[in-house]
């Protein structure tokens, strides 16, 4: 009879229960008691476990391998990131693509007697359930990560610094020395608190930056929220207008979450303090006063990627445009990872933190998750103590491994790729099933040659579908759920400057 199972195998991989229930036209996969019915979901935990040898694909006994087979041939071949060196029974994989779909639709629409699942429950603290499994990245960040949560509205305190106009605390501006390359071998020096720096006249518009909290109080109206731009999970951002008429954006974090945030706003003044790069926010001066902590940056006047791509603005993005934004955002995490003094990857690469200028420029902006970390080319990772990040655009192997490299970067960007191209968030929950996962809806699309499909419609442009299916099969290089198989940021750009040539010849061929 239908939901009779017809055998069950359970095993143990690290800190999780792996199991499978074979029923005469099927099998449904569990992972720690729950029932896997998102098969690309499924094919990553098997390609994992697969690639940690906990399970075999030719034990003879267990079908793990049949299993593989049936579902994930496609899957595995273009999304699972089979780690095929380690793993040679995955080369057959590859070898042997199926078109099998049917089945575990069918399979997902069964329901599990109550006895079948508390066999394959198995009791494990439900952090290590979420973190073991790859794919299940929406779910941890839902729960670890802080963009994911809802952001309190709340009532600006404009008292707040009122009471210190007297405060002698200054807004300190930077070091930035001089150099003929911008873009990169800028020298740097890190500010250090509290002591006052100053400009090379000729590397910054406004001079010498020396602000005190008053005014700041000034520049914004005490945190007028007629000038309030923005929130974010870190704080509030107003537009400030200096005496000489200057325009920064002062970030001001919550008091609230002052000790929490501590560590994520030092970082954040330490990193923005290091670079420069056109494509970059560049920090003007910062200010620690009691439990105040203020950035002042360049304000960049046109609003987010995320907003022009909503329409927000009044303007569509053309083509060309989401082109020069995508190689701009390449160009910064470049010089992030290679050519700043220290490797830093930024962590949280996603549509709201692109700002753009009057001409459609692109600037890397939040780097309040940033961190040094390892080059890619020294081959070491960084071991984070907590996964940080946007639900959607977060690295699986990070979420799995907690090993922080430059390649989560190129993941996050190889998500906003698509973004750029499609217009859709990474995750739409509002959508059907299958078009959800925005990287996957895209790859489903590619894969069946219907590019055109994926552009934004609000695209008015007909657009040469060569280069949109380069830059779509970038993007998915990109988001391979291995590092091993990424680019490095710097291969990215250069593969955008391709495609952006190959886009001016198809304009004269038209
Ligand atoms: N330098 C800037 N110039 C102009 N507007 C800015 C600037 N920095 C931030 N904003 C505006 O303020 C908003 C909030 O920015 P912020 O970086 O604090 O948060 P976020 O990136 O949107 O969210 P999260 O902190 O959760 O990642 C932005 O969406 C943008 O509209």
């Amino acid at each position: 009879a239908v939901g009779e199972s017809v055998r069950g195998v359970s095993r143990i991989c690290s800190s999780d229960r792996v199991g499978y229930l074979r029923f005469q036209d099927g099998y449904r996969v569990f992972v720690n008691g729950q029932q896997i019915d998102d098969r690309v979901l499924m094919c990553e935990a098997l390609a994992f476990f697969l690639a940690s040898k906990c399970l075999e694909f030719d034990s003879g006994v267990e079908e793990w391998g049949e299993i593989a087979r049936k579902y994930c041939a496609r899957n595995f071949k273009y999304i699972a990131g089979l780690d095929h060196d380690a793993v040679s029974a995955g080369r057959k994989l590859l070898l042997q693509p199926q078109k099998d779909s049917s089945n575990l639709d069918r399979l997902s629409r069964k329901q599990l007697s109550k006895e079948e699942v508390k066999d394959l429950r198995l009791k494990i603290p439900p952090k290590s359930k979420f973190l073991a499994l790859p794919g299940m990245f929406l779910l941890c960040c839902a729960v670890i990560c802080p963009c994911f949560r809802a952001k309190r509205k709340e009532p600006i305190e404009q008292k707040a610094l009122a009471n210190e106009t007297n405060s002698s605390d200054s807004v300190t501006p930077l070091d930035v020395s001089a150099s003929p390359d911008k873009n990169l071998t800028t020298p740097h020096k890190v500010p250090q608190s509290p002591s006052r720096f100053s400009l090379s006249p000729q590397q910054n518009r406004i001079g010498s930056l020396q602000l005190t909290v008053n005014q700041i109080i000034k520049a914004t109206q005490n945190f007028s929220p007629s000038l309030k731009l923005g929130e974010g999970g870190f704080g509030t951002v107003y537009k400030g207008i200096l005496g000489d008429g200057q325009i920064v954006a002062v970030k001001r974090a919550k008091k609230e979450h002052f000790g929490t945030l501590r560590d994520e706003f030092s970082s954040e003044v330490e990193l923005l303090a290091k670079i420069e790069h056109r494509s970059l926010v560049r920090l003007l001066g910062y200010t620690e006063k009691g439990n105040e902590r203020i950035i002042v940056t360049e304000y960049v006047p046109n609003g987010t990627l995320r907003e022009h791509l909503d329409g927000l603005h009044g303007h569509i993005l053309d083509f060309n445009q989401r082109l020069e934004i995508a190689i701009d955002v390449a160009h910064a995490l470049t010089y992030l990872h290679v050519y700043a003094e220290k490797t830093i990857i930024h962590r949280d690469v996603k549509a709201s933190n692109i700002l753009l200028t009057e001409n459609f420029r692109a600037k890397v902006s939040d780097f309040g998750f940033a961190r040094t970390g390892p080059s890619e080319a020294a081959g070491q990772t960084h071991i984070s103590t907590k996964v940080k990040g946007t639900a959607g655009y977060l690295d699986p192997e990070y979420l799995r491994t907690y090993q922080l490299t430059p390649k989560s970067d190129v993941f996050s960007f190889g998500i906003l790729l698509i973004e750029i191209l499609s217009a859709r968030r990474p995750v739409e929950m509002k959508r059907s099933v299958d078009e959800r996962i925005t990287v996957r809806w895209a790859f489903n699309k590619f894969d069946a040659g219907n590019v055109r499909e994926v552009l934004d419609p609000k695209l008015q442009e007909d657009v040469n579908l060569e280069v949109v299916t380069k830059m779509l099969s970038l993007a998915f290089h990109c988001a391979a759920p291995t590092r091993a198989k990424r680019p490095l940021m710097k291969e990215v750009g250069e593969q955008l400057w391709e495609i952006r040539k190959d886009f001016g010849k198809s304009l004269r061929t038209e």
